[in-house]
């Protein structure tokens, strides 16, 4: 199974207790990133993009937050490394005779959040964290080593009292146990791989005196610091010009080449989208709307929601107006599919029952809309007279 996603989160819930009471940001929501991969999470503001993505790491004020699901984080080194430190908590499914460690269903106790296979020796050869049941210690480990944030304001993370030198050095002596000369020279190689001039000159100037595309080039540098296997972005381009965008863009897919990462990117910008995903989740108030790759996402948008993102695009017929309506109250969501009350396609059964099942049109492309549903005609929404392949007639299941 060389083909296992790197991350692969199940019914993330994420909750937050509010005045106006129980907030749901994250309704239940599945996605994979895939090593060497990109996967972007598109949708408006407010949909729960930031928190999905918080809630991988648990980044997640809690209280008043709360995160519940399956979050399994398969990279063998944070397998090996948290099993060691955390022997009580290793869930061993060889020993136990409880199958593969694939299987869907969580095995173990609540508090085993390591789940692994073993040879015979002892050695581990397969296996993940279950970051979602991981104690805030071990989440330390994991975001400061094997997965990295980068987040859209690097005002707000880069310390302004610092030179950026410092603060990069304070990161690589963080991480490895290397001299201060040496830690230096790595500083100065990082901010040189993320196409900062002139950087050995650079590491003592502060980051007021970088220009907002090169504060964001340095907190992508501080990023590949312990060189992490899953990248987390969270609208690393929405501050900075069209021109700054494309180019930050465009280092991001040559670290990727170069480092084999899996990316998490979050963006509300089909344009960014287009740019860099290699699949796609649409969200809307909390939910998955369609997922599929970035070429079955803009050739054949299915759900009425990512066609009416992709109308708004400049030339797209609708880009002035947007979509008539207003996100859901997050404590009092509708009834049925989430984006019924703004769709206009919606029919009675839109308004019950929850989010619709998502129905499988390709290996990669679901959508969650009643239309792909047994007895509903989706050439309505499509206007195609000749029905897509629903392969294997999922939508009945
Ligand atoms: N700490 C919190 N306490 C209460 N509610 C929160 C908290 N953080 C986020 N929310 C709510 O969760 C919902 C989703 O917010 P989120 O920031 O994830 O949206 P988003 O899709 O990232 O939007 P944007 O594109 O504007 O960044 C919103 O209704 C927001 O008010
Ligand atoms: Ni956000």
């Amino acid at each position: 199974m060389t083909d296992t996603p790197l991350l692969s989160v199940e019914d993330l819930r994420t909750t937050f207790k509010t005045d106006g009471g129980l907030l749901t940001a994250v309704g239940g929501i599945d996605f994979e990133v895939r090593a060497g991969e990109t996967l972007c999470i598109v949708g408006e503001s407010g949909s729960g993009k930031t928190v999905a993505s918080e809630s991988v790491t648990k980044l997640i004020p809690s209280p008043p937050g709360e995160v519940t699901g399956k979050v399994a984080f398969r990279d063998m080194e944070s397998v090996r490394e948290l099993a060691d430190a955390y022997p009580k908590a290793v869930f061993d499914v060889t020993q136990a005779g409880a199958g593969a460690v694939d299987d869907r269903d969580r095995p173990g106790d609540d508090d085993q959040f390591v789940v692994v296979e073993r040879r015979r020796n002892g050695e581990i050869t397969r296996g993940y964290v279950d970051l979602a049941r991981a104690p805030e210690k071990a989440l330390r480990r994991i975001r400061g080593g094997d997965i990295a944030h980068v987040f859209q304001n690097p005002q707000d993370a880069l310390n302004h009292c610092y030179t950026v030198g410092w603060q990069i050095v304070e990161a690589v002596q963080m991480h490895e146990d290397v001299s201060k000369a040496e830690a230096r020279k790595r500083a100065i190689e990082l901010l040189n791989e993320v196409g900062i001039a002139n950087p050995a000159a650079r590491l003592d100037d502060y980051p007021h005196e970088f220009s907002g595309g090169q504060k964001q080039r340095v907190m992508i540098a501080m990023a590949l610091v312990t060189n992490p296997d899953l990248l987390i972005a969270d609208e690393p381009t929405t501050a900075l010009d069209v021109t700054v965008q494309s180019q930050i863009l465009k280092l991001l897919g040559r670290l990727q080449e170069e480092y084999g990462m899996g990316i998490l990117f979050i963006t509300h910008d089909l344009g960014v989208v287009a740019e860099i995903a290699d699949h796609v989740v649409v969200m809307y108030a909390g939910k998955v709307m369609e997922r599929g790759t970035v070429y079955e996402i803009f050739e054949q948008p299915s759900h009425p929601y990512t066609r009416a993102l992709l109308e708004c695009l400049p030339g797209g017929g609708r880009a002035a107006a947007g979509i008539r309506g207003t996100l859901p109250d997050p404590t009092d969501p509708p009834d049925g599919c989430r984006f019924a009350p703004r769709c206009e396609y919606a029919v009675d059964d839109c308004f019950e029952g929850g989010q619709p099942e998502e129905a499988r049109l390709t290996d990669d492309h679901c959508v969650s809309c009643v239309y792909y549903q047994s007895g509903y005609d989706e050439s309505a929404i499509t206007g195609d007279d000749t029905t897509p392949a629903t392969s294997g007639g999922t939508a009945d299941d």
